[in-house]
């Protein structure tokens, strides 16, 4: 099996290319171990004997690969015009038993080598006469034909007939580590997505109320983490804080104990305040637990699947509050998106179905039917201040935290 990889944006690095040709080479190692990987003239070639790897194991790692940006399985050969010829004739024979001897057909060529002795139009002619030599009952469109050949003259002849589109982007490990607020929702596994898509190294943290939230809560969260690993989860090793040693495709979901903290906000905060508040502090122990512990690795970034005016606890006045509770910069890659567009990629991700299941989250539980809309700050700091004893809860919910490894793939038995 082979598979030539096209790189998309990041051909448009310059000088730092090759650490994110690195990059991306290690988290396909991790994804696919069994592959060898070789780069040649801004492709990846990615091939393996293994006998038991099929296309679908293998296609359906390389479509969420943040990096990537389409592959294709190809034929490849020697530039020697016999060789091109006896390929060609061979893959246009299956095209034909595949979509009949009358179908229509394209030639499309690529030469990256510039000494061949003819240039790509001319290749595509001749090549295209070749098949109809072959079966001369075919008709040429160029506009939307049943099949195509593609060949690219590179440092060999590559030859395929379909392609796949990957996510695009960075990849994992190029663009920081970042720690993701996650709940059982729709928007923050999509926020996620997009970050992993920016190569972000992410980490994921989950805030629990039981007995207002059930397991099977947690269990919805675990399932969407596991899907989420499938494209932020290839940073592998890298990802890994100080103590953990995943080699897997996966993705570290922390689970923190929030009721204590939520029970002393209902008891001494207004209750139109009681998202805003339990919010920052969702955020104050984020920020300290993606700082906890890991000198030098530390998140370098909040994730939030927050968008401006979607429910009545994200207006701009609130996430200004929210924001005064951490230092580090807090992304909201949803900020400017309708809720259409995040169902759409919800869908895509394969998210949505998990996301609907009804669950009760600890937000939804204890929130006020008419919440603040306009944060007055200097007012809600110092009502939280007065909450007693807040800062040992939120300390010792830190002391708690569980934090487990999410395979991608796992939950699919493969
Ligand atoms: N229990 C939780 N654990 C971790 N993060 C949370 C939790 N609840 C909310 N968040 C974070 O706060 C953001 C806003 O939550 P909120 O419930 O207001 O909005 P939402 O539109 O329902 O978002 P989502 O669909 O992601 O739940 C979420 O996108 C998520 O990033």
């Amino acid at each position: 099996m082979l598979y030539l990889l096209k790189l998309g944006e990041l051909m448009l690095k310059k000088g730092n290319r090759r650490h994110f040709e690195q990059v991306l080479r290690r988290n396909i190692r991790l994804v696919l171990p069994k592959c060898k990987i070789q780069l040649s003239n801004g492709r990846f070639y990615l091939s393996s004997d293994e006998p038991g790897l099929s296309e679908e194991y293998v296609e359906e790692r390389l479509a969420t690969l943040p990096g990537i940006m389409g592959f294709a399985p190809v034929y490849s050969c020697a530039k020697s015009d016999k060789a091109i010829v006896a390929m060609v004739r061979q893959l246009a024979q299956s095209q034909v038993e595949r979509y009949g001897p009358q179908s229509s057909f394209r030639v499309h060529v690529r030469r990256t080598d510039k000494s061949l002795p003819r240039d790509s139009q001319a290749y595509a002619v001749w090549l295209g006469s070749v098949v109809l030599e072959q079966f001369p009952q075919l008709k040429v469109r160029m506009e939307r034909p049943d099949w195509s050949l593609k060949l690219e003259l590179r440092d060999r002849a590559y030859l395929y007939h379909r392609e796949r589109k990957g996510v695009g982007g960075l990849p994992v490990g190029t663009g920081g580590r970042g720690l993701l607020l996650l709940s059982g929702g729709i928007d923050s596994p999509v926020a996620g997505y997009l970050m992993a898509c920016r190569g972000m190294c992410l980490e994921a943290v989950y805030f629990d109320t039981p007995p207002f939230t059930t397991d099977a809560a947690y269990d919805k969260v675990l399932r969407l983490t596991a899907r989420l690993a499938r494209w932020a989860g290839s940073g592998g090793k890298a990802a890994n804080p100080p103590g953990v040693n995943c080699r897997e495709q996966s993705l570290l979901l922390h689970r923190v104990p929030f009721t204590e903290v939520q029970l002393a906000l209902r008891k001494h905060v207004s209750p139109a305040a009681m998202t805003l508040q339990s919010r920052a502090c969702m955020v104050k122990l984020a920020e300290d637990l993606g700082r906890s512990e890991r000198p030098g690795r530390e998140s370098q970034a909040l994730i939030s699947g927050e968008a401006l005016g979607q429910v009545a606890s994200q207006t701009i006045e609130n996430l200004s509050y929210t924001n005064s509770f951490a230092r580090t910069p807090i992304l909201r890659p949803l900020i400017g998106f309708d809720k259409e567009q995040i169902i759409g990629l919800s869908r895509q991700m394969g998210c949505f179905e998990i996301s609907i299941e009804p669950h009760v989250d600890c937000c939804s539980y204890f929130a006020p039917a008419r919440p603040v809309t306009q944060a007055n700050i200097p007012e809600l700091e110092a009502e939280l201040l007065r909450v007693p004893g807040l800062e040992a809860l939120m300390e010792t919910a830190l002391a708690k935290v569980e934090t487990v490894a999410v395979p991608a793939f796992r939950e699919t038995g493969k």
